[in-house]
């Protein structure tokens, strides 16, 4: 199985900038009123907004049905591997809480999600509530939960006023675990919105606490760039655009944020995302306090994780290798070659965890079992 990184794009970007708009503690000093930025926040929000419920059946006949199952599976193996009984987990862009089922199934203590999209807090709120009908109806979950709408990489007002995340969610605080599955990216449009990103993760997590996520794997993604002739690539599945601007397949390495380019996925997703250089990502998130404990693209993942029986039980029951009925069908080279696109990454909070917390605070009577309209709270767009 290839290895997922090329050392000539690695090494191809510099260390990120100084902070020019931060204070020591990540917070903005004064507020670029980047337009840009918040235009591509506000395409991405819409985007997936936008994508309604499927039905079992619809999910079923999708195209990258086996990759979708494969993403879970990956997503089960990571909370699998470092979430504990009673754990408090903040999950930032929720999305419709596609990971509900798996948290419950590690027996989590209390659930945080926030995203962007109305429309996918509403329909993970109707989820955690049971009342969704695109799946069997199923038993309540045995967590509490709370819901917060907004934009979880910069959190500020159309008034331009701070709204930070690691403020609004104060006394919910300290997580246990912090999960970023398939959503990073969109906060590497800027310096200040990716320190942004850390700077919460850090400040929310308790020491020792841990950082788990899914992204794009961008020395995959630069070294298909230059295996093509032109801009794009793709196969019958996905395509990935490159402007104009990057004809030379050179990027400007003194500053490795907003290098973006359009994706493209047949069934999920269709907007503008951005290159994370993943050892840029590691020594900005280093200066948060989150060391690195490991990285491995999707191919890299399943070639180990794969061979341990309890994974290999879970990708059975999940059917991303399809179900041995009917059709035989099973992950196409096509999904295969999309999975090698992404990598899977775990940080840990530095420091020693405080072993008396749990039994010092108060916070088991935190969030809901049922989640009304008005209790989801909106950050960011109307504060
Ligand atoms: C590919 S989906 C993944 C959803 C979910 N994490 C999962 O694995 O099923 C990406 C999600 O990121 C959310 N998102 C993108 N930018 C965001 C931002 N700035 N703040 C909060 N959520 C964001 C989108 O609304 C979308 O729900």
């Amino acid at each position: 199985m290839k290895r997922g990184y090329e050392e000539s794009a690695s090494t191809s970007f510099g260390p990120p900038q100084s902070r020019r708009k931060l204070d020591p503690q990540g917070d903005a000093l004064f507020l670029e009123d980047d337009e840009t930025t918040r235009n591509l926040a506000r395409k991405v929000a819409d985007h997936y907004s936008a994508r309604t419920n499927q039905t079992l059946e619809e999910r079923e006949a999708s195209p990258i049905i086996h990759l979708k199952k494969l993403n879970n599976w990956i997503k089960s193996v990571l909370i699998h591997l470092y979430a504990r009984r009673g754990d408090f987990v903040l999950d930032l862009a929720c999305g419709k809480g596609g990971d509900l089922i798996k948290w419950d199934k590690a027996k989590i203590g209390y659930y945080v999600g926030i995203d962007i999209a109305e429309g996918s807090i509403e329909d993970c709120r109707t989820r955690y509530n049971g009342d969704a009908d695109h799946h069997q109806r199923r038993k309540k979950f045995t967590f509490p939960a709370r819901l917060i709408c907004g934009d979880c990489f910069e959190c500020r007002s159309r008034r331009k006023f701070l709204v930070r995340l690691d403020k609004v969610l104060e006394d919910d605080a300290p997580f246990d675990i912090c999960s970023c599955q398939f959503a990073l990216h969109y906060s590497w449009s800027t310096e200040t919105r990716a320190r942004r990103a850390l700077a919460n993760v850090s400040a929310l997590l308790r020491p020792g606490g841990i950082f788990i996520g899914t992204m794009p794997d961008a020395n995959v993604i630069v070294k298909k760039l230059r295996e093509v002739e032109g801009l794009a690539f793709g196969n019958s599945v996905y395509w990935i655009r490159f402007g104009e601007e990057y004809s030379e397949k050179k990027f400007r390495f003194s500053n490795p944020f907003g290098i973006k380019y359009n994706f493209h996925l047949e069934d999920a997703v269709d907007c503008p995302e951005c290159i994370v250089p993943f050892h840029v990502f590691k020594l900005l998130a280093d200066e948060y306090d989150l060391e690195l404990v490991f990285v491995k693209n999707f191919h890299e993942f399943v070639d180990e994780y794969f061979k341990k029986p309890e994974f290999t039980e879970l990708m059975r029951r999940l059917g991303a290798l399809g179900d041995g009925n009917k059709d035989n069908s099973t992950l196409s080279q096509d999904e295969w070659d999309v999975a090698y696109l992404y990598l899977a990454f775990v940080l840990r909070k530095r420091g020693q965890p405080d072993r008396t917390h749990r039994n010092n605070d108060n916070r088991g009577n935190k969030g809901q079992m049922q989640i009304s309209k008005g209790d989801i709270r909106y950050v960011s767009s109307e504060d």
